[in-house]
């Protein structure tokens, strides 16, 4: 065994504590989570395929064989991928009785049939599995940048191994967040991959957007004047266009933002109660607002950098609309300016035929499409007659109560 880098416990009662924790696997998770609560003051022995092999381990640990470190604690964390998971059924009978944490994350949801955590308790039915620390990543661990995210959510079927996972957790540093039994752990693994999902229909949308308005702007500026007037325009694939299309999808991203609620609040006011789910997309629509609102800020940044920078024309009139997109009245506010200032400079060709090419009107006039639809509705719903209703659906006013079962047995409102 090998030992390079140099530790000292932080703790000055590290001697009371001396608790021994077994880790199983030597990768990045298990070696910045050993280095991590040897620094806490718990005794740590590695199991390792190829305990010589063991290099760059944190200086006081042990490395062993896994069946030799296993017998050393009652307690073992898991740092294996679950693809490896199998190898441990050679080890039930040393890990019976033992408490083991599964850490495991998946590469994309509902990859296997049963989460991570309760296929291990399948492979050793005689261990208490308890689910934690999955979504802390090995890099947050060795930077300490564990600001953002001090949570560890921990779930499993025994409440007294729950309960020493849990202890070492705060050892750490770190807030453990009881989530129940061990049928939570599908929804924890689940967890660090929402995060990276809700990005993914913002940005193919926008990707979209930007393909299909950019080659519509093309059409029209381009390739028209050249077939019909045989005029070189492609100049304009430089600064005009994408000065045409940032904006335009700034806008359309931004009402995207709103539309969603509105959707909500028509649904609402139907049903007349909220204490029925959104359809998965509605409600998906609604988890990605923060990233499509980015993204539009992103896009109107581009916007205003190609306008000011590019130093063809100068107007700050508008420089701070774009500062606020998160708070729903603000936001509503920049939604307005926003649309009004593609009216603006719009405005002198709105829709006027001598705009229209090969029956295309200018791709602003698409771009108001959706948020003049938004706003208009808004429009609608804050009308005081309809506000009332749906205020009142919101605090939990229901048009026909025997229609909710739901109601019944608690909440199902998010
Ligand atoms: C991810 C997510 C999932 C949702 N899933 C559902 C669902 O499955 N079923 C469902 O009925 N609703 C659900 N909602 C609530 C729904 O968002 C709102 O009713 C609607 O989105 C309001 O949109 P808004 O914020 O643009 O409205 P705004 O007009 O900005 O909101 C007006 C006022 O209503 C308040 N308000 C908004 N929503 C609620 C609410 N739910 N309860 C009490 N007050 C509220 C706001 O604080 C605000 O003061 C969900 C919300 C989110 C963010
Ligand atoms: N990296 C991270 O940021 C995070 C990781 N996790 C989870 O922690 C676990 C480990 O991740 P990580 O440390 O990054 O992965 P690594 O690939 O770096 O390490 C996995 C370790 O598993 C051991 N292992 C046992 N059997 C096998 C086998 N058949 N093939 C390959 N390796 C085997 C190896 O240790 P040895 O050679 O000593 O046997 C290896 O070092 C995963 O389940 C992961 O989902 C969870 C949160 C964050
Ligand atoms: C400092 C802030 C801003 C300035 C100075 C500015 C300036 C301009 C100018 C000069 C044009 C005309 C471009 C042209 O005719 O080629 C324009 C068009 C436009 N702007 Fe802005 N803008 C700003 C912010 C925004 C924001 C925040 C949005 C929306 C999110 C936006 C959306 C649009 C749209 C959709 C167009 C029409 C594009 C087209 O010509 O088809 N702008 N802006
Ligand atoms: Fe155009």
């Amino acid at each position: 065994m090998e030992k390079t880098t140099d530790v000292l416990p932080l703790t000055m009662n590290s001697s009371e504590k001396q608790e021994t924790v077994c880790i199983f696997g030597t990768g990045d998770f298990g070696q910045s989570l050993g280095l991590e609560m040897l620094q806490c003051g718990y005794s740590i022995v590695f199991g390792s395929r190829n305990p010589r092999m063991s290099s760059l381990l944190p200086n006081g640990a042990e490395v062993l064989s896994y069946s030799e470190a296993a017998q050393k604690s009652d307690i073992i964390i898991i740092a294996i991928h679950r693809e490896h998971y199998d190898f441990l059924t050679e080890l039930t009978e040393v890990l019976n009785g033992k408490i083991l944490v599964d850490v495991s994350n998946n590469l994309k949801i509902k990859q296997y049939p049963e989460s991570n955590a309760e296929y291990l308790a399948q492979l050793v039915p005689g261990a208490h599995v308890v689910k934690a620390f999955n979504t802390i990543s090995a890099w947050a661990l060795q930077s300490r940048a564990l600001d953002a995210s001090r949570q560890v959510f921990v779930c499993g079927n025994d409440s007294k191994a729950k309960q020493r996972v849990m202890d070492i957790v705060r050892s750490l540093g770190l807030t453990p967040l009881d989530k129940g039994s061990l049928m939570a752990a599908n929804e924890i693994e689940n967890y660090p991959l929402q995060l990276f999902t809700m990005w993914k229909f913002p940005f193919y949308l926008s990707a979209v957007l930007c393909v299909f308005f950019f080659f519509y702007c093309v059409i029209r500026e381009v390739i028209y004047p050249y077939v019909y007037e045989k005029k070189d325009r492609t100049f304009r694939l430089a600064i005009s266009i994408p000065n045409r299309v940032f904006p335009i999808a700034a806008l359309t991203l931004l009402a995207l933002v709103y539309l969603p609620g509105v959707i909500a609040a028509i649904l609402q006011l139907y049903r007349g109660t909220k204490y029925r789910r959104f359809p998965d997309w509605l409600d998906h629509w609604m988890l990605c607002r923060k990233q499509l609102g980015l993204i539009a800020l992103g896009f109107a940044f581009l916007h205003v950098l190609y306008t000011l920078v590019i130093p063809i024309r100068y107007y700050v009139r508008w420089t701070w609309t774009n500062r606020t997109i998160a708070q729903s009245k603000l936001g509503y506010l920049t939604l307005i300016l926003c649309t009004a200032h593609t009216l603006v400079y719009g405005g002198k060709r709105f829709l006027s035929p001598s705009s229209l090419v090969w029956y295309l009107p200018s791709a602003y006039v698409i771009a108001l499409i959706i948020p003049c639809t938004v706003l208009v509705i808004k429009f609608i719903l804050i009308l005081p007659c309809i506000d009332k209703t749906l205020t009142r659906i919101r605090e939990g006013w229901e048009r026909n109560p025997k229609f909710s079962e739901s109601a019944l047995n608690g909440k199902t409102d998010i």
